[in-house]
């Protein structure tokens, strides 16, 4: 049975950018479903959406078949940062959303105290958020969701504030409750920008594509619980999921600076980037390279897709290949090198190929980064549109192609 639905809903804020384009989405009884997608693609907007909290700009979002406009009163939310009153204690923070609803003081402080010791929180009623490691602060947020008894609970990166082990143990913590008959929701939808995390824990996962947000592919994971990482199975539907979000830089068709935006990776990290490529032997498995350096994939898709743009490197399924270009970047000495990333960038980066012949027709070379930014922002939010110019001005001056002048704020052709 559908819980929540979003019906053809799309989102822009202020009438300006779409964050989100005709989602039409299901949150079923029973199911644990993650929201999965880069950073920027929408998915907090989602969320948020199915909780009440932001307005669809078109479409509908119901809640047991009725369109809600407002808070949703069937979902508890849990927040990344926690999201914690300071100034009141465990028990009072768990009793807030009761208060709310108006229930007298012996029922909250009852149900209170069976949702702090529902999830491990025991002796700690009257601690104060501060004196709480992040981990117990975060059970502290699930305790505060729980404790209304929502049909469905909606979990914004719930472990990405945590180290790691915290989070492994809080993440297999609340699945065994979930499989257990003592969770109080009918269903679970969690934002993750981390693959391993969504196999681990989801019924079911929706990629979302960016630019706008929309929902790229949807999978079902049909393993067994409790889940074991290194399972073939749980690394064939990574490695699947790897595929699916790297083909969408792959996807991108138009060449312009707004269709085609640059992904914010540095000249350093991708020469770091290909460096390892080459050390590996010209090919890696995108798994195990994110692996190896620690990364999160949020942290390396930007690179990845830069690399693929600027023709460095090819993705192949969830492989990632040195390509010529790349090799003649990484054998080359310096001089060489730059001319090489030159030529990639004027090719393959709409935004340095645009800079720099608008710079060439120029009067004088030089132009203003007002100038750029104005054209950007037709496209980007203001932080979005300075981190364009900023990656295209960092390819651009180790290219040679231009630099920028940041006292007079002016881009300058270079000869
Ligand atoms: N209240 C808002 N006003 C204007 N723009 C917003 C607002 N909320 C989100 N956005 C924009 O919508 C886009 C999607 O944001 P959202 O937080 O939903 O993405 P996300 O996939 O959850 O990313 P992240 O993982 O970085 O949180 C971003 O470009 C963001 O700047």
């Amino acid at each position: 049975m559908a819980l929540i639905t979003t019906e053809n809903i799309t989102k822009s804020f202020n009438g300006s950018q779409t964050v989100l384009r005709d989602v039409s989405l299901e949150l079923r009884a029973g199911e644990v479903l993650a929201l999965l997608g880069k950073s920027g693609s929408g998915k907090s907007t989602l969320l948020r959406t199915l909780a009440g909290l932001v307005e669809p700009s078109s479409g509908r979002v119901t809640y047991r078949g009725r369109a809600i406009h407002g808070a949703n009163p069937g979902v508890g939310m849990v927040f990344q940062n926690f999201a914690l009153l300071p100034w009141l204690t465990v028990l009072e923070n768990v009793e807030l959303g009761l208060r709310a609803r108006g229930l007298p003081s012996q029922e909250r402080r009852r149900r209170a105290v069976e949702a702090i010791d529902l999830i491990g929180l025991d002796g700690f009623e009257n601690a104060y958020p501060k004196e709480l490691s992040g981990g117990m602060r975060q059970r502290v947020g699930f305790a505060r969701a729980l404790v209304l008894e929502p049909d469905a609970l909606l979990m914004d990166e719930p472990f990405s504030a945590l180290d790691v082990l915290t989070a492994e143990n809080l993440r297999g913590e609340l699945m065994s409750l979930w499989t257990s008959a003592r969770f109080p929701t009918k269903a679970i939808c969690l934002v993750t920008h981390n693959i391993e995390e969504a196999v681990a824990m989801a019924d079911r996962i929706v990629v979302l594509a960016d630019n706008p947000g929309r929902i790229a592919l949807e999978l079902s994971v049909p393993l067994t619980r409790p889940r074991v990482r290194r399972a073939p199975a749980f690394t064939t539907i990574v490695d699947q999921i790897y595929a699916a979000l790297m083909g969408q830089a792959a996807g991108a068709e138009q060449d312009t600076p707004l269709r085609r935006p640059l992904p914010p990776a540095t000249v350093g990290g991708l020469a770091g980037l290909v460096e390892l490529l080459g050390a590996q032997g010209g090919r890696a498995d995108l798994h195990s390279l994110a692996a190896a350096l620690s990364f999160e994939v949020d942290d390396l898709l930007p690179l990845v897709d830069a690399a693929a743009l600027l023709g460095l490197a090819e993705v192949a399924g969830a492989e990632l290949l040195i390509t010529s270009a790349g090799e003649d970047w990484f054998d080359a000495d310096i001089p060489t090198a730059k001319s090489v990333f030159a030529r990639l960038a004027t090719a393959n980066a709409p935004l340095v190929r645009v800079i720099a012949d608008a710079l060439r027709t120029s009067r004088n070379g030089r132009l203003r980064d007002e100038f750029f930014l104005d054209l950007l922002r037709g496209g980007f939010p203001e932080h979005d549109a300075l981190r364009q110019l900023a990656t295209a001005v960092d390819w651009g001056r180790y290219g040679e192609l231009f630099s920028f002048d940041a006292v007079a704020r002016e881009l300058v052709l270079e000869e």
